[in-house]
C-alpha cells in the first residue's frame, strides 16, 4: 500500500508507551526533535559494544572497523538526500551548526560591504541570526523575502530582491512554524540568475519528504538527524563539490589535514577538509541507520502520512471557532499546525495538554521576527510524524476543550 502503517511503526519506539502523569503519551512535538527507533538504539548499542574506537584508519582493528563504518555513513547519508558522494556530506552535530559552518567558511571570506545576502521572513533563527551578524561582522546587507497573509513566500518580491549584489539565497525548504512548503527550485533559479548561491534549511523537509539536492539544484542544503529518527548531535551539511573544493575550512585541527609545518598546512580531501577533531562517529553512523530505516518505510510514505495528518489538524482545529491556525490551508502544508486559542496563552495551553499526557510546542518555535510579522507574541504548534495517528490529533482537540472549561 502507499499508506504507512503508524500503529506497526510504533512497535519500534519504546518510548511511546510511557505514561505521563497516567495518561498515555501523545508525543506532538517532532519539529523539535523525533523519537528514536530500536533500529537505530541498536546501532549505538552495537558500535560501543562491538567497534569503538577513534577514526582516521588507525592500523589496529576496531579502529580499520570504525572508519569505514564513519566512512560508508556519508554514504548512506549521501543516498538518501541524493548527493554525487561522500565528498559532498559534511557531518555536523545539527543544522545551526552547518549554516554556521558555511557562514564561517564562505561568508567571512567572500562577503563585504556592497554584497547581499537574501533571507525570508520565516527563517529560523539557525539562518536568520547567522546571516544577520555574518552580515554586520562583514558590512554586507541582509534583506528578506515577504511572506503573504497565507504564509506563502511572496515570489514576486523574491524576483526582484534579489539582484546581481546578492551573493547567497538561504530558505526553509518547509517552515517549521507555518508548516509552508517553499519552492526552493523557484528560488534556485533566481538565484543562479544573479550568480548567487542557494542554502536550503532543509530540517523539516529532509526528515517528511524525499529530498533530491540534484533536482532542487540547492548548492548547500543542511539538516539535523534528531528531527529524522536519529540522536541528538547529528546532522549533515550537503555542498556542491566543486564549491567546497572551493572555500576555505572554518574549524583547523587534526583529522582535517593533508600536511602540517611550521608555516602553514595543507588540507585533506572533502568532506574530511571540514570535520575537524575527533567528530560525534557513533552520532553519524547512527544517523546512517535512521536514513535506512526512513528509506525501508520510503520517503513517499512519510509524506503522504505527513500531509493525512496535516490536514486532519487543520479541519480538526478550524472547527473551533476561537483558534486562529497560522499558515497555508491543510491540505497545502507539512505535518505541523500552530495555532492560537482565543484567551489562553500558549504557554498555559501546553502545561494544561501536558497534564493530559499531550506533548505539543509553545513559544515562538525560534522565529521571533516571524511571530512579530504575525502579529502574535507566541504560538502552540502540534508536529506530528510516522508514528502519530488521527486519533492522537482527537486527544488533543479533546484536552483543548478541557483548556476552555479552565479558562473560559
Ligand atoms: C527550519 C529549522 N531550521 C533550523 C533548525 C535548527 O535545528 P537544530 O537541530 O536545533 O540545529 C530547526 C529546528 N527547529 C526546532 C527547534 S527550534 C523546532 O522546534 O522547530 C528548524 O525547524
Amino acid at each position: 500500500p502507499d499508506t504507512l502503517n503508524a500503529e506497526a511503526i510504533r512497535e519500534d519506539f519504546p518510548i511511546l508507551d510511557r505514561k505521563i502523569g497516567g495518561s498515555e503519551l501523545v508525543y506532538l512535538d517532532n519539529g523539535a526533535t523525533s523519537q528514536t527507533p530500536q533500529q537505530v538504539i541498536e546501532a549505538i548499542v552495537d558500535y560501543y559494544t562491538q567497534y569503538n574506537a577513534n577514526i582516521h584508519r588507525g592500523l589496529h582493528t576496531l579502529s580499520q572497523e570504525a572508519s569505514i563504518a564513519y566512512e560508508e555513513a556519508h554514504d548512506t547519508v549521501a543516498d538518501f538526500i541524493g548527493a554525487d558522494g561522500r565528498e559532498e556530506i559534511v557531518f555536523t552535530k545539527n543544522t545551526t551548526e552547518a549554516q554556521n559552518l558555511v557562514a564561517y567558511s564562505w561568508g567571512m571570506n567572500e562577503l563585504g560591504p556592497g554584497d547581499e545576502i537574501v533571507l525570508t521572513q520565516m527563517e529560523h533563527h539557525a539562518s536568520l541570526v547567522t546571516w544577520q551578524q555574518m552580515c554586520k561582522r562583514t558590512g554586507a546587507e541582509v534583506k528578506y523575502i515577504p511572506i503573504t497573509n497565507e504564509g506563502y513566500l511572496d515570489m514576486e518580491a523574491a524576483e526582484s530582491l534579489v539582484t546581481d549584489d546578492t551573493k547567497l539565497v538561504s530558505v526553509s525548504h518547509v517552515s517549521n512554524t507555518l508548516g509552508t512548503i517553499n519552492p526552493v527550485d523557484e528560488l534556485a533559479a533566481i538565484a543562479h540568475d544573479h550568480g548567487a548561491y542557494l542554502f536550503v534549511d532543509g530540517a523539516q523537509s529532509v526528515p517528511t519528504r524525499p529530498v533530491d539536492v540534484g533536482a532542487l539544484d540547492a548548492d548547500f542544503l543542511a539538516f539535523s538527524g534528531h528531527k529524522m529518527c536519529g540522536p541528538t548531535g547529528s546532522g549533515a551539511l550537503y555542498g556542491k563539490k566543486e564549491i567546497l573544493e572551493e572555500i576555505e575550512p572554518a574549524f583547523y585541527g587534526g583529522g582535517m589535514i593533508r600536511k602540517v609545518e611550521y608555516e602553514d598546512s595543507t588540507w585533506h580531501d572533502l568532506p574530511w577538509k571540514f570535520e575537524a577533531g575527533t567528530p560525534g562517529i557513533c552520532e553519524g553512523i547512527a544517523l546512517a541507520a535512521a536514513c535506512e530505516y526512513l528509506s525501508d518505510i520510503g520517503m513517499e510514505r512519510v509524506q503522504s502520512h505527513e500531509e493525512s495528518l496535516a490536514e486532519y489538524a487543520y479541519d480538526q482545529l478550524a472547527r473551533c471557532d476561537d483558534v486562529e491556525i497560522f499558515g497555508p490551508p491543510g491540505n497545502d502544508r507539512t505535518g505541523l499546525v500552530s495555532f492560537d486559542v482565543e484567551g489562553i496563552h500558549p504557554h498555559d495551553l501546553s502545561s494544561i495538554v501536558n497534564e493530559h499526557g499531550v506533548a505539543i510546542r509553545a513559544g515562538d518555535h525560534c522565529t521571533q521576527p516571524l511571530h512579530g510579522t504575525l502579529g502574535v507574541p507566541a504560538s502552540a504548534r502540534a508536529s506530528f510524524y510516522i508514528y502519530n495517528t488521527h486519533e492522537e490529533i482527537d486527544v488533543l482537540v479533546d484536552v483543548l476543550h478541557e483548556a476552555r472549561e479552565i479558562f473560559h
